[in-house]
């Protein structure tokens, strides 16, 4: 079996940045993307619009584009890259061994980059709410029509609360933001910006104790000041939680040494982990600055460190390679234009927009697959590619319509969509499946060939 020089396992800033450095050392580091167990590939960032801070880009980029042109660059000098989640380590016999869903792998170093994920109250009616009210990521969600014009409520006191409160506003007519305590931990400007919003009204003193409403359909959230104890309710549609994260190290408990919160645990002013050869950058081992540009830079350590420490054992096989300059851009929403009642083909297999959709929901025989999906939602991106497959795989056999609920908010409120992305399949004009968030090939084929 061969064995690797370098497992990177996480695809955010810290570890496209560790495999940038380690491909251009000739290392050809193996990447682990990550698929859900921890968060997306391209890790938080896919989940933010702009990023105003990560130096080079003075107009500013969107987190999926700066985590694309990341990705790029690293492929570009030759890190093969897998779209799978690890779902164990072995760090007790060298090389180590590493297995995700769909293969196992050993290798001499390995760079931990798993990032951190983000948390849930666990509110006695959150399951019931899920996806269909409450809410992890205002980005992603917010554009859904079940918010258009909704009072709004965000819970954390952060700067990501702060950040989604005024993204929010974009789409309800009014934003709550609950924090627990007297005062927002946010940065000075970020606080301006909510203080300063007249859509936006901070609760403070204010702690969420349940969500109500009927059937799935959230009408408000029952809240207890903390200073008096009185409970009262406040109506809003729609919960939006940024309460912080919990560093992805359950792969890792009992093998490596991590803090009482469960951080990884790394010698002072390095990356370097308890075991040798083993590296950890970004969030994963840093819960003070969180930051891409310091996840970043402890990528850059991490691959560093790994090519001294493989150098230093004799362990390193080089390979050579010409870096290619291929470009390629995924983007989130098609950019074929909508069907019109001129360019329609009821034979096609692809299909975008509304009028399509009527078309093939009333007249079509095929399974009918629809996706819904938003301008700036990052997992909408990940979701493309893998969806893309599949679809050419049933080319003739099924009907797939994309829909861009922000061009088309009827078509997605007709739909009851609350979230991007979305997939759902109609069979004789009935929902027989709804997929939410990003799935893998296979589980779109199975239910394709339950329906063919
Ligand atoms: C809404 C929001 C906005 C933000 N805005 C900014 C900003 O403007 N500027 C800024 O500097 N920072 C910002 N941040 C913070 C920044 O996103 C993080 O600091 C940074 O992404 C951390 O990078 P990372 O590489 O350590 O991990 P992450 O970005 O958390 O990535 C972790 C990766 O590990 C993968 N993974 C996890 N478990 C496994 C597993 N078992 N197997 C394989 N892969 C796995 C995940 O899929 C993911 O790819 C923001 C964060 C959020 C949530």
């Amino acid at each position: 079996m061969t064995v690797e020089n370098l497992v990177i396992i996480g695809s955010g800033p810290a570890g496209y940045t560790a495999a940038i450095y380690a491909a251009r050392a000739n290392l050809k580091p193996l990447m682990f993307e990550g698929f859900q167990a921890g968060g997306i590939p391209g890790g938080q960032l896919m989940t933010t619009t702009e990023v105003e801070n990560f130096p080079g880009f003075p107009e500013g980029i969107t987190g999926p584009k700066l985590m694309e042109r990341m990705k790029e660059q690293a492929e570009r000098w030759g890190t093969q890259c897998y779209t799978e989640d690890v779902i164990s380590v072995d760090l007790s016999q060298r090389p180590f061994t590493i297995r995700s869903t769909d293969r196992e792998v050993k290798a001499n170093s390995i760079i931990i980059a798993t990032g951190a994920t983000a948390k849930r109250l666990g509110l006695p009616s959150e399951a019931q709410f899920w996806s269909n009210g409450i809410s992890a990521c205002a980005i992603c969600d917010g554009a859904t029509p079940i918010f258009r014009e909704e009072n709004l409520a965000v819970i954390g006191g952060g700067d990501s609360a702060a950040e989604e409160a005024v993204y929010l506003t974009k789409y309800g007519s009014h934003v709550h933001l609950l924090i627990r305590g007297e005062a927002m931990r946010a940065s000075k400007a970020m606080q301006d910006r909510v203080l300063n919003n007249p859509k936006v009204t901070v609760h403070f003193h204010t702690q969420a104790v349940d969500v109500f409403g009927t059937g799935s359909k959230m009408a408000g959230l029952r809240i207890k000041n903390s200073q008096t104890g009185e409970i009262s309710e406040l109506a809003v549609r729609g919960l939006f939680y940024a309460i912080g994260h919990t560093p992805n190290t359950s792969l890792f408990q009992g093998q490596l040494e991590l803090d009482e919160v469960g951080y990884v645990k790394v010698k002072p002013g390095t990356v370097a982990t308890s075991v040798e050869g083993v590296f950890a950058a970004g969030d994963v081992q840093d819960h003070e600055y969180r930051q891409a540009i310091t996840a970043a830079g402890t990528g850059c350590m991490a691959a560093l460190l790994a090519e001294r420490w493989l150098s230093e054992h004799n362990l390193i096989q080089e390979y050579r390679q010409s870096a290619t300059s291929e470009h390629y851009e995924t983007k989130t929403v098609s950019e074929t234009p909508a069907d019109t009642e001129e360019t329609f083909d009821i034979n096609k297999t692809r299909h975008v927009g509304g009028y399509a959709l009527r078309k093939l929901f009333h007249d079509g025989d095929r399974l009918l697959m629809v996706k819904y999906v938003s301008p700036t939602c990052g997992p909408c991106k990940t979701l493309k590619p893998i969806l893309d497959k599949v679809v050419d795989e049933y080319d003739g056999k099924i009907y797939f319509v994309e829909i861009d609920i922000e061009a088309d908010p009827e078509i997605a409120k007709m739909g009851q969509v609350t979230g991007t992305p979305t997939v759902q399949f109609f069979k004789d004009r009935e929902l027989v499946k709804e997929m939410r968030g990003v799935k893998q090939k296979s589980d779109f084929r199975q239910v394709i060939e339950s329906y063919q």
